[in-house]
């Protein structure tokens, strides 16, 4: 009775049950169904939810930026749980001072400048992609969520180990790569492990069943492929090697942290760091762009449109052009805004502790009584278009052409939605490699190809999940590229 009708957020709309305990996102959470959930309580209850006995929802892109970015709140204790073998990361990290030190090793490495000088290694991956795909158009349909996977782990191993894994390779002899399977396994298997204690994990782990095996071995894979990796640049660090282009990340933070002897237990913040990275670069922008290709392969008319665009800026449909022209497309950005918007990448809630301190609380617009309880706030990104129309008309249309009027109110409003990477000190690190791992492929698959929906491929199966683990994911996505 206290905490539906006496607790201080009682004056906060939601569901009653959802005000005596946690259990009941945590329930739609491990459903991969936080997102969708939450949405329709926006529908139900306003603007402003309590979904939980401390935890508080919003959708307002202005209550965005002064809970992320003018007051900063520190992250909420559930992103402990995204530790990595026992390790925090920058993206674990709760208060914002470890935090901005632990970012510092790695933020040169996402530099623009930096992302400019790694394109060419992504141009090469890129056409041969290509190259792969033209071998089969026409003739089959392609499950593009696994190949795109494949293709970004790849690019992701490059750019954080200067490591050339070959998955692409393997992906068009149909060999099964255990690698890229580890990558979707190793933040499930943590969130699994959870919940049970060592020693009944451990009696877990010897079910004899290879996919069952191959999921509980999956953090040791990738660990053991890390390990080996900070090594052998360590070596090279010490014989003064230099790289042409840019070095890889665990060059980096290894410089970083330089004398190493010093101190060994760097090497395990070393590790952890590639491994955050390499987990969070993959499946994000793999069903990113997996919706893209999708979104295209249903709207000819969009697809016609880009098409035209990106047939006049890539004259040699070899000669993939650079990242500063492919930035300045108009369509080609507008269509990318729209997809985020529509449907964001990322839509899960991203709860900030805001501890005994009270917002003012007009912001928010929040029924707030004094002296608060600790309590954590978190907006969601998914339908933040519906929450305002006025900015997205009609909101529940797929429609690029809205981003080419940037007039004010509305288009300044507009941009103001657009926060697919999370905003803040807390944005997200790898954003711009993840947009030209984004643009690069998307550009030469169109102009290379005319994208169809595959027959097994519908809305249904297409259906968005709310990923508990990362962002949004797919089953699968057939398309049919054509010549
Ligand atoms: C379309 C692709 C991507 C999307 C939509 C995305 C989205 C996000 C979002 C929203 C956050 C903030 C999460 C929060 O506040 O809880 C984040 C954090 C992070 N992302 Fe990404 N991301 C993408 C790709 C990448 C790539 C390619 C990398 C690196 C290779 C990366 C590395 C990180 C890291 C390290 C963090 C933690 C940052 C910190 O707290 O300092 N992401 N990402």
């Amino acid at each position: 009775l206290k905490c539906v009708f006496l607790h201080p957020l009682s004056t906060i709309p939601g569901p009653w049950y959802a005000s005596l305990s946690d259990w009941w996102l945590a329930y739609h959470t491990f459903r991969f169904e936080q997102a969708n959930v939450v949405h329709n309580l926006f529908a139900k209850f306003g603007p402003i939810v309590r979904a939980g006995p401390n935890k508080i929802l919003f959708r307002d892109a202005q209550a965005m930026r002064d809970v992320y970015i003018i007051r900063r709140f520190e992250k909420g204790p559930v992103y402990q749980s995204f530790k990595l073998n026992g390790m925090d990361h920058a993206f674990t990290i709760l208060d914002n001072e470890s935090h901005a030190a632990r970012r510092r090793a790695s933020g040169p490495h996402y530099s623009a400048a930096n992302i400019a000088h790694f394109q060419s290694q992504m141009h090469k991956e890129t056409l041969s992609l290509v190259d792969k795909l033209e071998s089969i158009a026409g003739q089959m349909s392609v499950d593009c969520l696994d190949l795109l996977k494949t293709y970004h782990a790849q690019l992701a191993v490059l750019s954080i180990f200067g490591y050339h894994l070959g998955a692409v390779e393997k992906w068009s002899t149909d060999t099964p790569n255990e690698f890229c399977q580890a990558i979707s396994d190793f933040p499930k298997q943590g969130i699994v492990k959870r919940f049970f204690p060592r020693w009944v994990w451990a009696l877990l782990c010897c079910i004899p069943n290879k996919r069952w095996k191959s999921f509980t071995q999956c953090s040791k894979l990738l660990t053991e492929f890390a390990m080996a990796r900070t090594l052998e640049l360590e070596q090279q660090l010490e014989l003064g090697k230099e790289f042409e282009a840019s070095p890889p990340l665990v060059y980096r933070l290894l410089q970083y942290h330089q004398p190493l002897s010093h101190n060994p237990l760097e090497h395990d913040v070393v590790i952890t760091d590639c491994l955050a990275h390499l987990i969070a670069g993959v499946e994000t922008t793999a069903n990113t762009l997996v919706y893209f290709l999708w979104q295209l392969a249903c709207s000819p008319q969009i697809q016609r449109k880009l098409q035209l665009e990106i047939d006049s800026a890539m004259l040699d449909r070899s000669i993939i052009p650079k990242l500063s022209i492919l930035q300045n497309l108009p369509y080609l950005n507008a269509f990318i805004n729209e997809g985020c918007i529509f449907r964001p990448p990322r839509p899960r809630c991203d709860f900030r502790s805001i501890g005994t301190c009270c917002p003012a609380g007009s912001e928010l617009h929040l029924a707030w009584t004094r002296p608060s309880p600790p309590a954590l706030l978190s907006a969601l990104k998914r339908g933040l278009c519906t929450a305002t129309p006025t900015c997205f008309p009609p909101p529940e249309t797929f429609d690029p052409e809205r981003w080419l009027d940037n007039s004010e109110p509305a288009g300044v409003a507009r941009a103001t939605h657009m926060m697919p990477f999370g905003i803040g000190t807390r944005v997200c690190s790898g954003q711009a490699l993840a947009q030209a791992a984004l643009l690069i492929p998307l550009v030469a698959i169109v102009r290379n190809f005319r994208i169809r929906a595959g027959e097994s491929t519908t809305d249904e199966s297409m259906r968005k999940k709310h990923g508990s683990v990362r962002s949004v994911s797919y089953d699968f996505c057939d398309v049919m590229l054509i010549k």
